[in-house]
């Protein structure tokens, strides 16, 4: 495959609800679309970024900074691509800037998917033709309103629902929850790092709510206190910000760190090492789960195929488009087929088309490289 060109599009998408975190609230969605041309095929990735780098260091701003100055001329730079995975190799010069290599790798796997005439999710070695899908639940200000959402996410059939804490904000709402849908909703808990082991107590408190997991509670760039707090607590541990590589998660097992790893195709730098650590995960019987970053459809898209690979067994974070937009920019818009569940395309690439109408509404600014222009 030879890329004729690179399209870089801003777009802003409003929030239907508000969606606060630990690390605070965030207000809209601003991210990049990157498309990739090869002759008359096209592949589509966005990224996963905040307007904010609260949640890594990561920011629009600097994924297309990036994107421009060298992961663009990088790609350009080399002759022709026969798989997707040299992409990961190409890219490894240059430090982190994860979700920056994710979002143009990304793009080329769809791109890859469309060229063999196969769905992403069968490129990528996927074989489940649906996925179990749960709901994240931000940070609500009373106990009733986090009930509500919960009520309403069940009634949907959502099979995992899985609530934001912080402290004052944790054991209130775990327990409430409990005494309102009863022992066997499956339940878990997301503190976005707002811990420390002086807290042990109110991660010991938890304890006793039969949570699935309880992601990352601990510092982002922590695995040795992690190791020491899953030693105390009989609830699984699951990383989600400590794990940026495959030698990350390895670290992490060995040292006991966690029981369950959240990949996000972005944080771990694309769908290649994303595959990767599933793998090692699976010989390693870490069951993973697809966590998310409020993705609008084409990010949403690629989720799905990632999590159609067997160790995802656990449901992710993927909810239907309807959960953060009125309108999305894929269509047909991503729907539950069946309670909690969503299907997994079989058609070519990520397996939904660009709703042109609703991109051209968000788009913010678009920049066009050709491969041509960067080589003369
Ligand atoms: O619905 C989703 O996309 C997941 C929402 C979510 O929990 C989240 C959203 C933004 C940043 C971090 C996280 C997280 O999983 O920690
Ligand atoms: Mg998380």
């Amino acid at each position: 495959m030879k890329i004729d060109k690179v399209e870089l599009s801003r777009l802003r998408m409003p929030l239907k609800i508000r969606f606060e975190t630990s690390f605070g609230l965030i207000p809209f969605k601003d991210f990049l679309v990157v498309s990739v041309h090869s002759g008359n095929l096209t592949g589509y990735a966005e990224s996963a970024s905040l307007p904010y780098p609260v949640y890594n260091e990561e920011t629009t701003g600097t994924i297309s900074y990036i994107l421009k100055e060298f992961l663009i001329p990088k790609l350009f730079s080399s002759e022709s691509i026969t798989h997707p995975n040299e992409i990961h190799e190409l890219f490894k010069p240059i430090r982190r800037h994860n979700m920056a290599k994710a979002v143009l790798e990304g793009a080329i796997w769809d791109l890859y998917a469309r060229h063999q005439g196969v769905s992403l999710a069968r490129a990528l070695g996927g074989e489940k033709r649906e996925i179990e899908v749960g709901v994240s639940i931000g940070i609500e200000d009373t106990v009733e309103e986090v009930l509500e959402k919960v009520g309403k996410f069940t009634d949907e059939g959502y099979k995992k629902i899985k609530v934001k804490i912080k402290p004052g904000h944790d054991v209130k709402v775990i327990r409430a929850i409990r005494e309102e849908y009863g022992p066997d909703l499956p339940l878990m808990a997301d503190a976005n790092s707002a811990y420390t082991l002086n807290d042990i107590h109110i991660l010991k408190e938890l304890d006793q709510y039969n949570l699935i997991m309880i992601e990352q509670p601990l510092a982002h760039d922590d695995i040795i206190d992690h190791a020491k707090l899953q030693k105390q607590l009989v609830t699984p541990i699951c990383l989600d910000e400590s794990i940026h590589t495959a030698e990350d998660a390895r670290k992490a097992i060995e040292l006991g760190s966690c029981k369950i790893i959240n990949i996000k195709v972005g944080r771990v730098g694309g769908l290649t090492e994303a595959k990767k650590i599933h793998d090692l995960c699976k010989s390693n019987h870490i069951p993973v789960w697809c966590g998310g970053m409020l993705e609008a459809g084409i990010g949403r898209a690629h989720n799905i195929a990632l999590s159609s690979l067997n160790n995802f067994s656990i449901p992710g974070d993927t909810s239907a488009s309807d959960r953060y937009w009125a309108y999305d920019i894929v269509q047909p818009e991503i729907i539950l087929s069946k309670p909690g569940k969503l299907e997994v395309p079989t058609s070519h690439g990520i397996g939904y088309e660009i709703n042109k109408a609703v991109f051209d509404q968000y788009l913010i600014n678009k920049e066009t490289f050709t491969n041509e222009l960067i080589l003369q």
